[in-house]
């Protein structure tokens, strides 16, 4: 030790001794629990106290034992275990504290140069020492901690192992039983698996039953689909059997060898301009049907939806109920001849159209014929049937059969009755405000009225096209339609000009009316539809084909029966189109003189069709334009229904649409009182007989024909003029060339060329302005 050391240590213990006596150790440890600062001083005090034990540093130990003494005397020394090596470290600070020019002689500030003073000096590699030593053991503490980490997961593992192992174990155990089992079986059943060959053999065998089995049941299967095939087929054709046939299906069957058949079927419809663009149900569209409705995407629904828009029956829903219609319907794909509904039936759902057609088939009681199956609509693309029964919880009220390879997309009763039937009840609350608007249903009672609309038939005739009885008629008064004797029309819409539509009922009317009218309008044999009156035509064809005076006549006539031969095509109605074809029995329909129409019969059928499709209007809007007008809302024909008379001749407007109501409804429906007053409006009411009829429509061809004759001569002479006229112009114009020539025209008018080509289109054309 060298001499300043030794002096150092001197001083140090003289420096101990002195203030060994005021470490109250007993207060300072106190302080040292109180505060949670001294705590780093305490481990501190203790560590060096510990180093102090191994330090080469000598103390003297009198002065330490005296200290030591003195610590023992207070009671909390017994804290400190390690007093006497605190002491020891005491040495080294108190000298440093010393050194330095403070004094402060607190306690306090001693402790915390205890703490602050480790810094420097041979105590302070020490501490150093002890941190990285300390760290160290954190180190090792930390990696065994991770390492029994990783020996519990490893542990853990093993034990999932052993339990997956087992559990395999298990299974083995379980198979090898069953086996064991089976084995037991067989060898109960007479085998002995001696060897593996044996139990191979059997294996084998095994196998081969199987796949005996399983061809047995698929050919099984095969059979019962072959047989139910079958039994549906004859089902079908009994059902088709015991459907009675309409004359016009007889009529469209014998149809269906010839080559007019596919002239009939074509849909003209389908490729006009604005057309859904879908002729038939998509491939894509098959895929989403066959879905079931909660698999069905909304984009899937939405293409669904524009699809099916364009379609009549399907637009008139509101858009919530289409798409509620889009995820719930199916497809069904029906062929010629089956029938789709039967009436009396149980109805299980609605049907909508997409291709095809079929014939809407309603049975009539007749006084004279009794009960008579009649076609009254053919239902077309676009059409909807079905919803009566499902409305009203009632039977088929009408057949459905099909015409021609149908697609129906249909809808199930319960969607459908919970869905639709908003849509139903406006349209009936449209009707029973209709017909309270007339006189005649005054006094019905309102739950009566109910029934009767229920039962009514909307019918929108959208042009009065009409095949007039194999009259020679000019090509505008257009073609005829016929209606059943028990029905009732109440037209709801005559706004347009008026046409009178002539229909046969019997030989003898016929006869009556060629009578009637051959004075002064000579008859052209045209072609009759109605197999029913086949022969009878063919008499008249004969008769009248004699009768036809002028080659512009024959022409005519070929025209007419050109426009009154297009097939199907002539009403376009709410639902379907009537079948000209279908009904023997035919009234008048009038619903005011014809005297008021006969000046306004000058539109060609085909600008009558197109303003039709331009003003065409539905039944609430016509129902407005009534009550404003006061036009509407006539009755016609009421007389039919207290004595039918069996009329002939009727008149419906260019457009109308009609509440059909029957006549055994009516009578069904109505009491005395009701009846009575029908019975009172019937004998006021002032309608035209048939000579009436007759003799103005024939008046009206006459004047049509003398017109036409008249503007033809007066025609003629202007076209010999304007031709010579012409050619003096050319032969002029040729001379003109020859010669010098002539300044150009500074007016920018049209030229004379010009004007002779105009002037020529109106002579030629003339004949379209009519009544001109
Ligand atoms: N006179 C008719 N005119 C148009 N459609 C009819 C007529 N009679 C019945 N129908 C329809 O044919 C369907 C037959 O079954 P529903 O009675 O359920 O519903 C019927 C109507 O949709």
């Amino acid at each position: 030790m060298s001499s300043t050391e030794v002096r150092e240590q001197k001083r140090g213990d003289s420096l101990l001794k002195i203030h060994s006596s005021s470490l109250f150790a007993g207060r300072f440890v106190d302080e040292r629990r109180n505060s949670t600062l001294l705590l780093r001083k305490y481990y501190f005090v203790q560590s060096s106290g510990k180093k102090a034990k191994t330090c080469p540093c000598n103390l003297n130990k009198d002065c330490i034992k005296e200290d030591m003494n003195c610590l023992k005397a207070d009671a909390q020394v017994n804290h400190f275990p390690d007093s006497e090596g605190r002491f020891h470290s005491a040495r080294a600070v108190l000298l440093k504290y010393h050194s330095s020019s403070k004094v402060k002689s607190s306690q306090e500030t001693l402790l915390k140069l205890r703490g602050s003073e480790y810094v420097a000096g041979s105590c302070d590699l020490d501490l150093k020492t002890k941190i990285r030593e300390q760290s160290a053991k954190r180190r090792i503490n930390r990696i065994m901690k991770a390492e029994k980490e990783k020996e519990e997961q490893e542990r853990l593992a093993a034990i999932e192992d052993q339990r997956k192992e087992e559990e395999k174990k298990k299974v083995r155990t379980l198979r090898s039983t069953t086996f064991a089992v089976m084995a037991m079986n067989v060898s109960a059943a007479g085998y002995n698996f001696k060897s593996f060959t044996d139990k191979k053999k059997w294996l084998a065998e095994k196998r081969m039953w199987t796949r005996q089995i399983a061809r047995r049941k698929f050919r099984w299967s095969g059979h019962v689909v072959i047989v139910l095939c079958r039994v549906f087929k004859v089902l079908m054709h009994y059902s088709v059997d015991l459907t009675p046939e309409t004359a016009a299906q007889r009529s469209f069957r014998s149809l269906r060898d010839k080559a007019e058949y596919k002239e009939i079927l074509f849909n003209k419809s389908l490729y006009q301009k604005g057309k859904s663009q879908y002729a038939y149900v998509p491939e894509w569209a098959k895929t989403i049907l066959e879905k079931s409705a909660m698999e069905r995407t909304e984009n899937e629904l939405s293409q669904l939806h524009s699809m099916l828009k364009g379609l009549a029956a399907y637009d008139k829903f509101t858009y919530r109920i289409q798409l509620a219609m889009c995820r719930a319907m199916t497809y069904m794909k029906v062929e010629y001849p089956r029938v789709v509904l039967r009436k009396g039936h149980r109805g299980l759902s609605f049907n909508l159209i997409f291709s095809g057609s079929a014939f809407l088939n309603v049975e009539e009681s007749l006084a004279t014929t009794g009960h008579v199956w009649h076609t009254a609509i053919t239902l077309q693309r676009g059409d909807g049937f079905g919803e009566l029964a499902l409305l009203r919880n009632t039977r088929r009220t009408a057949s459905v059969v099909i015409r021609e390879d149908a697609e129906l997309l249909v809808v199930e009763k319960d969607v459908f009755s919970k869905t639709c039937p908003i849509i139903f009840d406006k349209e009936l609350d449209d009707k029973i405000k209709f017909c309270k608007n007339l006189t005649l249903f005054d006094l019905w009672p309102d739950d009566a009225l109910i029934n009767l609309c229920i039962e009514a038939q909307i019918q929108q005739g959208k042009c009065s096209v009409v095949k007039v009885l194999d009259l020679q008629v000019p090509l505008k008064l257009a073609r005829s339609r016929r209606m059943t004797k028990d029905e009732v029309y109440y037209p709801k819409g005559l706004v347009r000009k008026k046409n009178r539509f002539l229909a046969d009922t019997s030989k003898i009317w016929i006869k009556e009316l060629h009578k009637s009218l051959e004075n002064s309008f000579s008859f052209g044999g045209t072609k009759m539809v109605d197999e029913c009156y086949q022969e009878c035509d063919n008499e008249r064809c004969r008769d009248w084909d004699s009768e036809s005076t002028s080659d512009d006549e024959l022409l005519e006539s070929e025209t007419t029966l050109q426009t009154s031969n297009s097939p199907y095509e002539y009403q376009t109605l709410v639902k379907g189109k009537y079948d000209n074809t279908a009904n023997e029995n035919t009234n008048v329909i009038d619903e005011k003189g014809i005297r008021q129409e006969q000046a306004k019969m000058e539109t060609t059928p085909t600008e009558l069709e197109k303003r039709d499709q331009a003003e065409s209007v539905d039944f609430s809007e016509l129902l407005q334009t009534d009550s404003k007008t006061g036009k509407l809302n006539k009755d016609v024909d009421v007389s039919q229904l207290v004595k039918p008379t069996g009329r002939k001749l009727m008149l419906v407007s260019k457009g109308a649409v009609m509440m059909k109501i029957k006549r055994d409804d009516f009578f069904r429906y109505s009491t005395k009182q009701t009846l009575k007053k029908t019975r009172r409006i019937v004998q006021e009411l002032d309608y035209p007989t048939e000579e009436i009829i007759c003799r103005s429509y024939n008046n009206r061809c006459a004047w049509e024909r003398f017109k036409r004759r008249q503007l033809q001569s007066t025609m003629a002479d202007i076209q010999e003029k304007c031709i010579r006229h012409n050619n003096d112009l050319c032969s002029k114009s040729l001379i003109e060339a020859k010669g010098p020539l002539t300044p150009a025209r500074i007016d920018g008018g049209p030229s004379r060329h010009e004007r002779f080509k105009e002037y020529m289109s109106f002579v030629y054309d003339s004949h379209k302005v009519q009544g001109s």
